[in-house]
This record gives structure tokens, C-alpha cells and sequence, in this order.
């Protein structure tokens, strides 16, 4: 089991926070060039929700990803994070979030704490309280014995739960994971959404996991569908099939997006 916790700026103002949804986009749209990839997306996920991102490759969700992470800025819309504007209040926005990338990004060069230590310093925080934060997170998933490992010698399942770790070193309350599962076997993808789901449940941390496996969104408190850039759909799951007339997920899926059939992942045809 992942602990996570409260950032210590939110400790210090948690009535501010807690009135505030965790993620909040109105009208964003991006384009790379004149290909529009983005139009008018606006959802919010509330407070201790673990909120799936649901689309197809293509659909945008890596792009999304990069503006609520301010690593590229929208061209229309607004996105705020506990209420603070990522493009006016950056800093603010950005303490309170913690981002899994789709590509691996650990350097296999350096061992597991290496890796953690140099991402904690980027965070400020000293070496004493991020020894003592790196032990308890990995000893929370069962893996302080690959401590002063390389970070080649893991496997794919194993850099990636250190990749959740490094993400939660800060504290964040707000937790995004891009396709944090893409490569994995089934037995790694399970056990790493159950610690995802047990994080939300335990530490009212919200996560936003951006996938395209309906497999990983049954369990979810709110799908956000994306598709060809729009948003589709949103709400609960029993909601998003009620509202697509459909008997399953798979088929309210097929449905929004158009294509024939999703089992196992699904392209349009
Ligand atoms: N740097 C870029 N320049 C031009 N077009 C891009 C760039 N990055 C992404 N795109 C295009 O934007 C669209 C959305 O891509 P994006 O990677 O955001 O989708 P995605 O849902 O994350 O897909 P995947 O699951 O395959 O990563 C795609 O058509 C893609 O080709």
C-alpha cells in the first residue's frame, strides 16, 4: 500500500483546499500548428475521487496531460488546481500535484534512492526528511530492499511503482498517472490500481488516470470520456451507460467513440 499525505501548504490552509475541486477545466482547447487536438474541453473531479480519463490513442489525453502540468500553456480556457489558475498562480498549482509520464523517466544508471533523492531535492526538501519519506514509501509497496539497486535491475512493474513514489515524495493531493500501466502484465497493472485505489480511499488524495483499457475503469468514481479531443462523456459509470442507452461500458464506449469493438483496447476501424 502507497501512503501519501497532505502537501504542508494545505496543512497550514486545508479549509481553502477542501472547498475547492482538486482539478478544474473550462473551455481549454490546443493546437499543434493548425490541427486542432483539443476543443472547448471543461470537467472537474471532486475531492478524494479516483477519476479515470478514458480515449483512444489519439484522443489527447497526453496532450491534456501537458497543459494541467503547465509544461505547455492552453490556448483558450483556464485550468486551475485547488483553485489556483495554472498559468497565474504556477507555483502554487503545481506544490499541490504529482504527475506519473507515460514514458519511463527514471536514469537506469542510478540506483532506486539516487533517483528519488535528486527528485526530492527538486522539491526542497532536505536530505534527512527525504530519507526518512523515501524508506516509508517504499516500505508501503514492499520495496525498501531494492533501495541502493539500479534502476535497470527492476522490472517494468517495479520502475513504475518507484515512478508513483517519486510522484507522492512531495505530498501532492492531486495525482495524475498517464497510461501508468502500458507495457505491464496483468498481475503488476492489478496491483498497481489497487494501490492507486487504496491511496484515494485511505489518504483523500484524487487521482486522474488517463488510460485507454476499459478494464482499468470499472472501479472508477468518474469517467471523463475523450474523444478525437472533446469530451464525450462524464460521470459516474452507471451514469455514462445510462445515458448512452447501453447495457455495458464496452458498449457505451463503442458508442461515443464509434468504433466497432473496444475489447482489449480498441482502434477505430
Ligand atoms: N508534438 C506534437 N506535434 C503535433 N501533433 C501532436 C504532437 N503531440 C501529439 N500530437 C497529436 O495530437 C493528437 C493527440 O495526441 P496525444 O498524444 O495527446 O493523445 P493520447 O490520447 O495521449 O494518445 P496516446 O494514448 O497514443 O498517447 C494526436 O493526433 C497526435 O498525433
Amino acid at each position: 500500500m502507497i501512503k501519501a499525505g497532505l502537501p504542508e501548504d494545505v496543512n497550514t490552509k486545508p479549509r481553502q483546499d477542501a472547498a475547492l475541486p482538486p482539478l478544474e477545466l473550462s473551455s481549454v482547447s490546443y493546437s499543434y500548428g493548425s490541427r486542432k487536438v483539443l476543443d472547448d474541453v471543461s470537467f472537474s473531479i471532486e475531492a478524494g475521487r479516483f477519476a479515470v480519463l478514458l480515449g483512444l490513442n489519439g484522443a489527447g489525453k497526453t496532450t491534456l496531460f501537458s497543459l494541467i502540468s503547465h509544461l505547455f500553456s492552453p490556448q483558450t480556457g483556464t485550468i486551475r488546481i485547488f483553485g489556483h489558475d495554472i498559468r497565474r498562480k504556477a507555483g502554487s498549482a503545481l506544490r499541490r500535484l504529482g504527475i506519473v509520464f507515460q514514458a519511463r523517466t527514471l536514469d537506469l544508471d542510478l540506483t532506486v534512492q539516487q533517483n528519488l533523492a535528486y527528485h526530492a531535492s527538486l522539491h526542497g526538501i532536505g536530505s534527512g526528511a527525504a530519507r526518512d519519506r523515501i524508506r516509508e514509501l517504499l516500505a508501503s509497496i514492499d520495496m525498501e530492499d531494492r533501495l541502493h539497486d539500479k534502476a535497470r535491475s527492476l522490472s517494468g512493474g517495479q520502475m513504475r511503482r518507484v515512478e508513483i513514489v517519486r510522484a507522492l515524495l512531495h505530498r501532492p493531493s492531486l495525482l495524475l498517472l498517464d497510461e501508468a500501466t502500458v507495457g505491464l502484465d496483468i498481475k503488476s497493472r492489478a496491483a498497481i490500481l489497487a494501490d492507486i485505489r487504496q491511496l484515494v480511499a485511505q489518504e483523500g488524495i484524487s487521482v486522474l488516470w488517463a488510460t485507454h483499457l476499459i478494464d482499468e475503469v470499472n472501479q472508477a468514481d468518474q469517467i471523463v470520456v475523450l474523444d478525437a479531443g472533446k469530451v464525450v462523456a462524464d460521470g459516474a459509470v452507471t451514469e455514462v451507460i445510462q445515458q448512452t442507452g447501453s447495457a455495458t461500458l464496452h458498449q457505451a464506449f463503442s458508442r461515443l467513440t464509434g468504433i466497432v469493438d473496444i475489447r482489449g483496447g480498441g482502434t477505430r476501424p
